[in-house]
């Protein structure tokens, strides 16, 4: 089904390199919560094209892979496949979630793959055009077993981490890619073997905003283009090199939106007079301001040290402000904000744990009973790491597209809940 929307959240020609969460017109999302209940994730396709179109100016001459692992809703994916950007996917599913949406070209990166989504991106490789990259000698060994003989990318574990907090820096930690001084050998393996090996792939991190983190950009490239040289001293010529993603977005009021240009200058300023072929891989940066959950409040308690504000929308839709005390912004969108007094509120869901708060300390006008909130940047890692627990079925996802807005997944309900379960 589609609905007419008022206005479609602000699409301007400019296409300005962040979108804030008071950028988003309150009366519209106030009409599609009225229409499809809360909690609700809202996702503007307009404005995932427009980051689309900002990083493909910024990096005419790169791949650029879209980090499926990011948002994973099927409409998103078709979206951004339209647009011509490839797709970068962990899992067997991922790829056929990609392929289904239309992608044609895929960059599967296997970390401690599965035998099964080993024999299924096999499988599909024959009809496709994929990739692999491989951060484990292992796992070279298990695809040829399998008789794979395809285009293949080495990850490296660059010895660089960067990213908006310590579990997302993987640059830094030894569960991802093969060590700097084992990856001429795992080249030369994989040659021997017969694989087409393209080139070398590193990632530092996710959510890579400031300043200081653009040298972590720099330092990562600069470590890869060594090893590549360490390869041809063994006369094996690598032609590409993929630098991963982590391109961060402001969460907070006070961040500065990362400057592609000079992200894309910096890059290039490190890989010197080489010229391989660049593949960037970016998740976050097509969808994360796209995004908002909007969410009801159910109860309002007064406390010595704030006012508790028991929302619908808890850990299991958000999950982010628990695992990694990230910080959404949060709005009110009730008519009469400016109206009312503010005070210091801590937003938490209806999930059984104290980590289960969207939002600790923060300024918003008294909430009442009934209430709607949005909650900012909720386009990355929001549905897609949203779970079941306490038996709490997902939300409904609205795509918001050209001024309409459409169903992209629907309410989860109890019964969907003991669907995989065997009849008792
Ligand atoms: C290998 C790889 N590529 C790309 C990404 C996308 O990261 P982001 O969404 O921060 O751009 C990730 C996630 O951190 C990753 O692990
Ligand atoms: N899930 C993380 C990003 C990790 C990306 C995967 N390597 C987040 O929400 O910030």
């Amino acid at each position: 089904m589609t609905t007419e929307v008022a206005s479609a959240p602000s699409v301007t020609a400019a296409n300005p390199p962040v979108r804030r969460l008071a950028d988003w017109p309150a009366a519209d999302l106030r009409d599609l919560a009225a229409e499809h209940g809360t909690p609700l994730y809202v996702l503007d396709h307009d404005r995932i094209r427009e980051n689309g179109a900002r990083l493909r100016q910024a990096f005419s001459d790169a791949e650029i892979s879209y980090a499926v692992k990011a948002n994973a809703i099927g409409s998103v994916l078709e979206t951004i496949a339209d647009t011509g950007l490839g797709a970068e996917c962990a899992s067997a599913g991922e790829v056929v979630r990609a392929l289904d949406a239309g992608f044609d070209r895929v960059r599967y990166t296997a970390v401690n793959p599965p035998g099964r989504d080993l024999d299924r991106v096999v499988g599909l490789a024959a009809d496709h055009d994929i990739a692999i990259t491989v951060g484990a000698s292992d796992t070279l060994d298990r695809l040829a077993e399998r008789g794979w003989a395809g285009e293949l990318f080495v990850r490296v574990n660059p010895g660089v981490g960067a990213g908006h907090h310590e579990k997302v820096r993987t640059g830094t930690d030894p569960k991802f890619g093969v060590p700097g001084e084992r990856v001429a050998a795992v080249v030369s393996k994989a040659t021997e073997r017969g694989f087409d090996v393209r080139g070398l792939h590193a990632h530092a991190g996710s959510g890579i905003l400031d300043t200081d983190d653009l040298d972590a950009h720099r330092a990562l490239v600069a470590r890869v283009v060594e090893l590549v040289d360490e390869v041809a001293g063994t006369d094996v010529a690598l032609d590409a090199v993929n630098v991963g993603g982590g391109f961060g977005v402001p969460y907070r009021e006070t961040e500065s939106p990362l400057d592609l240009a000079t992200l894309a200058a910096a890059i290039h300023e490190a890989l010197g007079d080489r010229d391989p072929a660049l593949g960037i891989e970016p998740g976050r940066y097509l969808v994360a301001d796209a995004g908002v959950l909007v969410t009801r409040v159910n109860t309002v308690k007064p406390t010595p040290e704030t006012t508790v504000v028991g929302v619908d929308a808890g850990m299991t839709d958000l999950l982010r402000p628990a695992l990694y005390d990230a910080h959404h912004a949060i709005r009110s969108l009730v008519s009469d904000a400016d109206e009312r007094e503010t005070v210091s509120t801590t937003v938490v869901g209806p999930v059984c744990e104290s980590a289960d708060a969207l939002a600790r300390d923060r300024e918003l006008p008294a909430p009442a009973r009934d209430d709607l909130l949005a909650v900012g940047n909720a386009g990355a890692y929001g549905y897609e790491m949203a779970s079941t627990y306490n038996s709490r079925p997902r939300p409904a996802v609205i795509a918001l597209d050209d001024g309409e807005s459409r169903v992209s997944a629907r309410r989860e309900t109890i019964d969907d809940l003991t669907r995989l379960e065997a009849d008792r």
